[in-house]
């Protein structure tokens, strides 16, 4: 595997839309649209507080396959009894073993807002999201770069998708911030070097305005990471690995919700 694995993974992935653009057109996709209910809002991730996005993740290139045969029903129903905010559902099918099958059986199994994880660049991309019941989508600035980040934060907003803007540095959160995020998530993970340290986000969120919410993204492995986190005024954590790794992931989830907030509120 090359070192620049943001690539190959696009590679991959546009292959993997020619054919599904085949199947269903961008104008049939439109279509499907209009008898969809619109979107829930990530009601918990509000600036002035703490939530947790929780996430089904089979695999990854860092880590290989994490949990290939995922228990889907008792991993949600965990989610949602630990109280989590929202649910992110890898969809991208040949680096994380994900696919919007999955997608879907969420969807049917939780009324929780539900985020689709994937490399999108393309209106397709962000149409589909919708019709399979996406409430937010994750853009990623570092695949977008700020020209078709802000065409995409339009779009998704002209959908009511909401979107999750992910940065890994100063410029990123810059370009974000310039294409009108209001939820941006920092990377703790450098895509193209696998390196992971909390202080990515600690680092960087003195950049970001107190109205934009902030989410911190990947490597939270406990309480005390989010506690650390919460105590610094991030308002939410993304965590696949260490959930879904849990025989209990629903204590875990509570764990991890009930030390962020108090952590979050004792803060000043
Ligand atoms: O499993 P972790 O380390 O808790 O990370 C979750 C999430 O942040 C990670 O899956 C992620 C963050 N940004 C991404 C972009 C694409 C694919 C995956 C990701």
């Amino acid at each position: 595997m090359s070192a620049d694995i943001l690539n190959e993974i696009v590679v991959a992935k546009k292959k993997r839309l020619a054919a599904a653009e085949k199947e269903v057109s961008l104008s049939q996709l439109w279509k499907r649209l209009e008898q969809k209910t619109p979107p829930r809002r990530l009601w918990p991730f509000a600036p002035g507080g703490f939530a947790l996005i929780a996430e089904v993740k089979r695999a990854s290139p860092s880590r290989g396959k994490i949990e290939w045969a995922l228990d889907l029903p008792g991993i949600v129903q965990g989610y949602a009894a630990g109280g989590a905010g929202a649910v992110s559902v890898l969809t991208e099918e040949d680096f994380f073993g994900g696919g919007l099958r999955d997608f879907h059986a969420v969807r049917e199994l939780s009324g929780l807002p539900l985020l689709r994880k994937d490399f999108m660049w393309t209106e397709y991309q962000l149409v589909e999201s919708r019709v399979w019941g996406a409430d937010a989508v994750l853009l990623i600035t570092a695949l977008l770069g700020a020209e078709a980040l802000r065409g995409l934060v339009g779009l998704a907003r002209e959908l009511k998708l909401e979107a999750l803007v992910e940065c890994h540095d100063r410029e990123e959160v810059e370009q974000a911030l310039e294409a009108g995020a209001r939820i941006l998530g920092i990377n703790n993970r450098n895509l193209r070097t696998f390196e992971v340290s909390l202080a990515t986000t600690l680092e960087l969120l003195p950049l970001v305005p107190p109205d934009v919410v902030v989410i911190s993204e990947s490597g939270v492995s406990g309480p005390e990471d989010v506690k650390r986190l919460a105590a610094a005024g991030v308002n939410g954590a993304l965590v696949g690995e260490s959930c879904v790794r849990r025989a209990d992931p629903g204590d875990y989830v509570g764990r991890l919700v009930s030390e962020g907030s108090a952590a979050y509120r004792e803060r000043r």
